[in-house]
């Protein structure tokens, strides 16, 4: 039966650690690979990284820059000479691809969201294998996947995909970083979230030289994208071709089961989509009531509100140490949940002078992160 796969790789995988050249006998086996899946029926989507790693090897900078105007000056010399080899490669293999380059704003937006949703099925549905990056030249800091772990688990959920392969420099997910703790376990299988929390798994603080986030940010995007029923493998980049083993069914790399009910599309649009704007701090009633009973946050629930926001803005519901539990739209402004905050449903039309909704976030709005 065919399949939509979303498989990224990382700059770790696509050059060479030590001289950071591309690797691309690495590449051409990802193409071929590809290809073979495009070929039994499968939709696919690549998500590749590489434009700051390829743009530094081109101009001869030693590491990874920092600053932002020269980092998005680079990622624009390296996106383009990217293109150019997958373009070369998938050519030779009569492969149609195309480069779709994201920001985190274009998914604010429900409409920019849907069109971009849109994009992605007419592509699919005309053989192209999309190749996405994050659109780093214009990307500003507040707007930023940031990683293109986490934007290859918003494509796989906005698509809806069946698997979502994460390749990187390692085979599988270790309980720590296996370069830092030798005896450090394989894992094999995360069933579930409550199972993923109960590994206690140590990511130490950086990935390597060339890559963004580690592998912190490969669990989050396994979080997302099991969250909205994607199975999601996370295995070694080197080796592209075990995409088609593992599919066969070998036990490669660390897979995560997907959730049998998988949040609602609008949901994962509230949660992944939107920025949230403020934060809102609950008492252990509102929490046990939202988290457990599947109920609309009230206004007496609410102890402290944080940020300015209007009516329909995205904010965080969190516990009284900050941790998000939480994310909804809220039917009130900063300004107006100030003033009816802790206090009965029955008081808000006294207190603020109309009638206004009974919820501050209806349960059809608000979604456990
Ligand atoms: N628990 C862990 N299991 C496996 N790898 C880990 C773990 N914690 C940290 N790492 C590190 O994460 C790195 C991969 O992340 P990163 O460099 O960002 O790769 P990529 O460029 O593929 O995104 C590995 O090289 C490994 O050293
Ligand atoms: N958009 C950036 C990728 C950032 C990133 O997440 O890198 P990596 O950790 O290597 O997957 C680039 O193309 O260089």
């Amino acid at each position: 039966m065919s399949k939509t796969i979303v498989v990224k790789i990382g700059t770790s995988s696509l050059t060479q650690p030590e001289t950071g050249q591309l690797a691309l006998s690495t590449i051409a086996s990802l193409a071929e690979t590809l290809c073979h899946l495009r070929q039994q029926g499968h939709r696919v989507i690549l998500v590749s990284s590489g434009a700051v790693g390829v743009g530094c090897a081109r101009l001869g900078l030693t590491e990874r820059p920092k600053a932002m105007a020269l980092k998005q000056a680079v990622a624009a010399v390296g996106q383009g000479r990217l293109m150019r080899i997958y373009d070369d490669l998938f050519t030779t293999l009569s492969q149609p691809i195309a480069q779709v380059l994201l920001t985190r704003s274009d998914l604010v937006q429900r409409s920019h969201y849907l069109n971009v949703y849109n994009t992605f099925a007419e592509l699919l549905a005309l053989g192209v294998i999309p190749v996405v990056n994050e659109n780093d030249t214009v990307a500003v800091e507040e707007l930023k996947f940031g990683d293109n772990d986490t934007l290859s688990a918003l494509v796989a959920s906005l698509v809806e995909a069946d698997w979502l392969f994460i390749l990187t420099d390692v085979d599988r997910l270790y309980s720590a970083d296996p370069r830092c703790v030798p005896d450090a376990q394989p894992i094999s299988l995360v069933n579930n979230l409550q199972e993923l929390a109960a590994l206690q798994i140590q990511t130490g603080a950086q990935g390597s030289q060339w890559g963004t986030g580690g592998m912190v940010t490969k669990i989050s995007a396994a979080r997302i994208a099991i969250a909205a029923g994607v199975r999601t493998v996370i295995t070694q980049g080197r080796f592209p071709h075990n995409i088609e083993k593992i599919l066969a069914g070998e036990p490669l790399g660390t897979h995560f089961q997907p959730q049998p009910e998988p949040t609602s599309a609008r949901k994962r649009w509230i949660a992944y989509g939107l920025v949230p704007v403020g934060k809102l701090y609950l008492d252990t009633g509102a929490i046990a009531a939202i988290a457990q009973g599947g109920k609309s946050l009230l206004a007496a629930g609410i102890k402290t509100v944080e940020g300015n926001f209007e009516a329909q803005d995205a904010v965080q519901l969190c516990d009284h140490q900050g941790t998000e539990i939480a994310r909804g739209l809220v039917n009130y402004s900063s300004e107006e949940l100030e003033k009816i905050r802790g206090c009965h449903s029955r008081e808000i039309c006294t207190i603020l002078g109309y009638v206004g909704a009974e919820t501050v976030i209806h349960r059809d709005n608000l979604v456990l992160t």
